[in-house]
């Protein structure tokens, strides 16, 4: 894989920062060639940035050194005075990180061996290159959140890998697994909905189809919501069963391009021949009742042949606590497959059928666990731009990928979504995210200073969502 991020002159660089991405910014031809906005950093005192670097990403080490604490005598049963060891040395190691965090150390290179390691050490030397003398080192309350918020994650799994034999320990599988189990009411309702919903699905009119898309699309939406690194790793499951408060929910629906996804995949059904292919792409988000209305939506897009395959991506080691790996992926759909609820159980068996003869498939990629901004991934992973431009929809789950979309910068909230994707588009795409960074791009005039009147924190406490398309019909 090609590394751009071979670290540059010690300069700081005027233009975009990103090579390869799009560094115009103004609009149409007269485009000047100004750099894209700041990123979003911890300079910002009071900023979300600032209070998650300060107050929550602390909260969640100690909750993973808890976690590993309370799994002491386990490590024991199983390897011994070996894992005791283990157990203390990834303590030892996610205190060192907490304290490095908390006292503003310059960011450290990684020092073990692992599939990413170059790249994330040439990114490390390319976030320092474009400081000046006086700025000093890379480090937590200066450097972009984005970044640093990634790097901390990539430090935990660093810590787990330097302390065999408990290498394989994911410290937040206890508590994507609990939210998983605190949310079965709202689980059995969905898998119930949607199997009331392909029964019938063969006398369902074009209408009909389409009002069920998007209520499954609203569910996939607020599923957002359940989030453990917001809450600081807190439970955060889906206690209200969700699909009674759809229509009280639309108003926080701050930019809604759900008819552009109807379009786009009913002309798709209407106009392909019988032999050729809709493929429609989900970059999943968080495990448990999130990656449930993800399953829901993707087996309802199936069976009313509005696609034909699905293609997810999840992460490769576990990050921002809730996000998705292999290992959740597969242990959802068994415990679905397993459940004592008929629906429920149908849908699990269905959606482990759909993997077996390959109508889904599961992608693991070591890009979406690097930091970098999406708009670069067609240098940095050319193999995954070009799996993704396959995909006749792309469907991009929460709101680290949204974050990663626009470059987590400070946009001004009327730039359209296209200008803030700096080039990158692999094919047509949506963000389906619900806020939870101080980064909105795609408003209307006015539609801001709406919010800020009436919620001042309405960027960052999960309330508000968007379906936000770009890209042709
Ligand atoms: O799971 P999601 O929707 O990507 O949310 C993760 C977001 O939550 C936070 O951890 C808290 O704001 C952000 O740093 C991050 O972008
Ligand atoms: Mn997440």
């Amino acid at each position: 894989m090609p590394l751009p991020f071979s670290a540059p002159p010690r300069r700081r660089n005027l233009l975009s920062p990103c090579s390869g991405c799009d560094a115009s910014v103004g609009a149409g031809s007269a485009a000047v060639m100004a750099g894209p906005p700041a990123s979003l950093s911890g300079q910002d005192e009071g900023s979300f940035a600032y209070l998650t670097i300060k107050d929550r990403i602390p909260q969640i080490l100690t909750k993973a050194i808890d976690t590993l604490h309370r799994h002491k005598s386990e490590f024991f049963e199983k390897h011994g005075e070996k894992g005791t060891e283990a157990e203390k040395k990834a303590i030892s190691l996610l205190s060192k990180l907490r304290n490095e965090l908390q006292t503003d150390k310059p960011i450290i290179p990684f020092v073990e061996k692992f599939v990413d390691t170059d790249i994330w050490n040439q990114y490390i030397e390319y976030q320092q290159s474009l400081l000046n003398e006086n700025d000093g080192k890379p480090r937590w309350f200066y450097s972009p959140w984005l970044f640093v918020e990634c790097y901390m994650y990539r430090r935990i799994h660093e810590a787990v890998i330097q302390s065999p034999p408990i290498d394989d320990f994911d410290v937040f599988k206890e508590s994507k697994d609990q939210n998983f189990f605190e949310s079965q009411e709202s689980i059995i309702a969905l898998c119930t909905h949607l199997q009331e919903v392909v029964t019938a699905i063969r006398d369902l009119d074009e209408s009909q189809l389409k009002d069920e898309f998007f209520k499954l699309l609203q569910i996939s939406l607020w599923g957002n919501k359940c989030d453990l690194s917001l809450s600081g790793g807190e439970t955060s499951s889906q206690k209200t069963n969700i699909m009674s408060s759809l229509e009280e929910l639309k108003p926080l629906i701050l930019v809604n391009d759900m008819e552009h996804l109807w379009s786009l995949l009913n002309n798709c059904k209407k106009t392909r021949g019988k032999a050729s292919i809709t493929r429609v792409d989900i970059v999943l988000d968080n495990a448990g009742f999130e990656l449930v209305t993800d399953l829901v939506l993707a087996d309802f897009l199936l069976s009313s042949q509005l696609a034909t395959e699905i293609h997810f991506y999840g992460k490769t080691i576990p990050w921002f606590v809730s996000d998705t790996t292999i290992r959740d992926f597969n242990w959802l759909i068994e415990q679905v497959k397993g459940s004592n609820h008929k629906w429920m159980s149908k849908c699990g068996a269905d959606w482990e059928t759909y993997i077996k003869v390959g109508r889904w498939v599961y992608h693991d990629h070591i890009f979406w666990t690097l930091p970098h901004e999406f708009c670069v991934m067609s240098q940095v992973a050319p193999d995954l731009y070009a799996e993704l431009q396959k995909a006749h929809l792309i469907l991009f789950k929460g709101d680290l990928n949204y974050r990663k979309l626009t470059g987590d910068r400070k946009w001004e909230f009327t730039v359209p979504f296209h200008q803030a994707l700096r080039g990158f588009h692999p094919a047509p795409l949506c963000s389906i995210r619900t806020l939870k960074a101080e980064v909105q791009v795609g408003l209307r005039p006015g539609q801001a200073e709406q919010y800020i009147a009436t919620e001042p924190s309405w960027l960052t406490i999960g309330k508000y969502g968007v379906f936000q398309f770009d890209g042709p019909l």
